[in-house]
């Protein structure tokens, strides 16, 4: 068996490592991991309500440098759906997102694999999603070993066992430790015209197989959101598909704590979605109590604002704080116009995280009222969805109605707009291919749905069928057969070789999904009306030499005034790491150095924020002792304050005799703060100072690169501290003291 391999996080994840042994790779468990709650969760200075254990290395919000580091996990597991048609770019996004908190990685299948009519073998590019395969599938879940070692999280590794071969796919899932799937007969029928009694029993087989393996599963209703015209009016609907999936699932064997309803707000803002989602939320949690919720991020008003979609998603996660959420799916704010790219995976995964750690501890504060609206309406929704069921019995079954159109109505139930989804009972792919068990039937196989009639040949097999055949490859793994490749033109070693320049030879280029993809994102605010912003960006785009550019957001600022434009192009070049030239990371001295100098030699600095600005947090923090400020090394600072003229400064350093001066700028309009800096350079110049004065500065949006060619001696941006202002003063001053 194939040892787990050891990642450092200061080294890229090596696929060709990943995808060696692959035959002797074997899953290390099987079945979900859910996130351990801590109550009363001390982290930082907070006592935290909702939160699990945390992860051992991960990567915090960007303000969570104000909070000693802190990056608290909420108690859902956070999904991500990576499948950008190529596993092995993949896996390294799945690495950037569980460093961000996703513990539930989703592979989408590539287009159509639903009517694939069995496995299939090797590591084929996809469209849309990936080809699901053995050996695919081994590759993400070992290098998955890797990741959740790295980050110190079990992850869950999702797919989908829906389609026509989905027996197949379920049997081929739990040997290979899949944690997590999509399976309802319902999808197979309504979306995918896959025919009905194949399509249940199929389900029989497939979640009698996931039932033994542990492997958590997901139903389909969401899509029914994604597909009536309009989404609030199935929600009669979509309580019926969850009980019709949920019972199936348990009266085949599944316990209900593996059976997640995957539940989809409904609207999204404009139309008043709290209001209107949350009797559904509420509703449904009540009917299924006993099993799992996952909640999914709406998708199906999601155009191609990332800002909207992120905003519409925290609305959607305000629904699961309300109600809960046992896995909270994001979706990326991108969808809408790409296929998803790494950085809005991270970025969805990054709003779910940060919106449950607001709103610890949200529910013993606010709750949801007994009466009202709210009430009202999750009693209708409950009422519509059983006249819904007992119409479906009306009909004649599941199946009659199908064929009689109840599904994907528009009209909110027992309204009817007839347009609904039918499907032939005899129809579809996969039509009369059910043959009835002859009497003699038998399969020595491991969890096999229904009657086996092993006891014909071994009375002690009945528990065991596989025990005729000396265990079946659930048993024995090493029974498995393990197809590398099969098409020599379309596999992951001939795109890894297309690839190698990126990884072997120190080319870099911008990537948004494929390794080497070079794509770019530009925004622009063109003052022009949106068709002439539009073109005039392409224009732009081509004038600066990228390639393919596309417009991908269009938002109206002012229909005369301007257009917000985001387009995509791609870089026709590629830079090479060695020919960058990068400065030394400014050292940070000792503190017992820095002392022994300040002893050695007195320092008198003047300090002030600069020009007309009211800022003065950040200056503060690098003087006062108490923020751990350079006054703590026995620098004598006089701070002047906020709004100080440059002629002040300057004049105060000459009184004071001061070795130093220290601006703080915050406010970067117009470049005020280079001017300013360059102002006083000029000004020390003037007054016959500036041989014998250090001068710097700092603020969140000075870049020392360009601060020092507006005369500073040193200039310090986002991030810095006292020990790294100390160190510049101190390291300045013996290069002074040398001339
Ligand atoms: C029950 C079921 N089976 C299969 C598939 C996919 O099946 P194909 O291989 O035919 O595309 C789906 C798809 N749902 C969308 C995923 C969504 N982004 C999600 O997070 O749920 C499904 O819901």
């Amino acid at each position: 068996m194939s040892e787990t391999i050891k990642l450092d996080k200061n080294k890229k994840l090596d696929v060709k490592e990943i995808l060696t042994d692959l035959e002797n790779y074997r899953p290390k468990r099987r079945g979900w991991v859910w996130r351990t709650p801590v109550p009363n969760y001390q982290l930082h200075k907070f006592e935290y309500k909702d939160m699990a254990e945390s992860l051992k290395q991960s990567v915090p919000l960007p303000s969570a440098k104000y909070f000693g580091n802190i990056d608290p996990q909420g108690t859902s597991s956070i999904t991500t759906e990576i499948a950008s048609g190529r596993f092995e770019d993949d896996i390294r996004r799945m690495r950037m997102a569980a460093w961000h908190g996703a513990d539930h990685i989703m592979v989408i299948r590539t287009a159509g694999q639903s009517h694939f009519e069995g496995l299939i073998e090797g590591t084929p590019q996809g469209i849309g999603g990936i080809p699901i395969t053995r050996k695919q599938v081994r590759a993400q879940r070992k290098a998955l070993d890797a990741i959740e070692e790295e980050v110190g999280r079990p992850i869950n590794y999702h797919s989908y066992v829906s389609g026509i071969a989905g027996p197949e796919v379920a049997v081929m899932f739990a040997e290979e430790g899949v944690n997590g799937a999509h399976q309802d007969p319902q999808y197979n029928v309504l979306y995918r015209n896959i025919n009905m009694v194949r399509s249940f029993v199929d389900a029989c087989e497939s979640k009698k197989v996931m039932a033994w393996a542990g492997i958590a599963q997901i139903d389909g209703a969401h899509n029914a959101n994604a597909t009536a015209r309009e989404a609030w009016k199935v929600m009669p609907e979509l309580m019926v598909q969850h009980a019709l999936n949920s019972v199936f699932s348990y009266k085949v064997g599944m316990d209900k704590s593996d059976i997640c309803l995957s539940t989809v707000p409904p609207t999204a803002p404009p139309a008043p979605s709290m209001f209107l989602d949350l009797p559904y939320a509420v509703a449904l949690r009540e009917f299924f109590s006993e099993y799992r919720m996952r909640a999914q991020q709406n998708t199906k008003y999601m155009e191609a604002s990332t800002r909207e979609a992120t905003v519409t998603h925290v609305l959607n996660l305000l629904i699961s704080k309300l109600t809960s959420a046992d896995i909270q799916s994001t979706i990326t704010p991108d969808e809408g116009r790409n296929v998803p790219w790494h950085i809005y995976n991270v970025e969805a995964v990054d709003t779910a995280k940060q919106v449950f750690q607001g709103l610890d501890g949200f529910n013993e504060m606010v709750q949801l009222k007994d009466d009202g609206p709210l009430r009202e309406q999750a009693r209708e929704i409950k009422e519509r969805s059983v006249l819904f069921l007992e119409g479906m019995i009306e009909a004649g079954g599941y199946f009659q109605s199908v064929e009689d159109a109840f599904f994907v109505d528009s009209g909110n139930y027992p309204e009817r707009n007839e347009d609904g989804i039918s499907r032939k009972i005899n129809g579809g792919v996969g039509a009369d291919t059910i043959y009835k068990r002859d009497e003699d039937y038998m399969a020595p196989v491991t969890a096999h749905f229904g009657y086996n009639n092993v006891a014909q040949y071994d009375e002690s097999a009945v528990e065991d069928p596989a025990k005729l055949i000396g265990g079946s490859t659930f048993e024995k793994p090493e029974k498995i057969i393990f197809i590398d490749e099969l098409d020599e033109n379309d596999n992951v070693n001939l795109r890894l070789e297309e690839t190698k320049e990126f990884r072997e030879e120190g080319l870099i280029k911008p990537e948004a999904e494929w390794q080497g993809d070079g794509t770019v994102l530009l925004t622009f605010m063109i003052p022009e009306s949106s068709r002439v912003a539009e073109f005039a960006a392409l224009e732009m785009g081509k004038k600066m030499g990228l390639d393919d550019c596309e417009v991908i957001n269009k938002e109206v600022m002012q229909a005369a005034e301007g257009t917000r434009i985001e387009m995509k192009g791609r870089l026709p070049f590629a830079i090479e790491k060695d020919s960058l030239i990068i400065p030394e990371e400014p050292i940070v001295m000792s503190d017992d150095e820095i002392r022994e100098d300040i002893k050695r030699k007195k320092m008198v600095i003047v300090a002030g924020t600069v020009g007309e600005d009211e800022h003065s947090v950040g200056l503060r923090e690098i003087i006062d002792i108490k923020h751990g400020g350079i006054e703590r090394f026995g620098i004598e600072v006089h701070y002047l304050g906020t709004s100080v003229p440059v002629e002040k400064l300057v004049d105060a350093a000459i009184e004071m005799n001061a070795d130093a001066i220290l601006a703080s700028t915050i406010i970067s309009h117009d470049d005020i703060h280079y001017k300013n800096m360059q102002r006083i350079n000029d000004l020390a110049i003037e007054k016959g100072i500036r041989e014998k004065i250090m001068i710097m500065a700092g603020g969140t949006q000075v870049i020392p690169e360009i601060a020092t060619k507006h005369g500073m001696d040193a200039a310090f941006g986002r991030g810095t501290n006292g020990s790294n202002v100390a160190t510049a003063l101190v390291e300045r001053r013996r290069e002074m003291e040398e001339k």
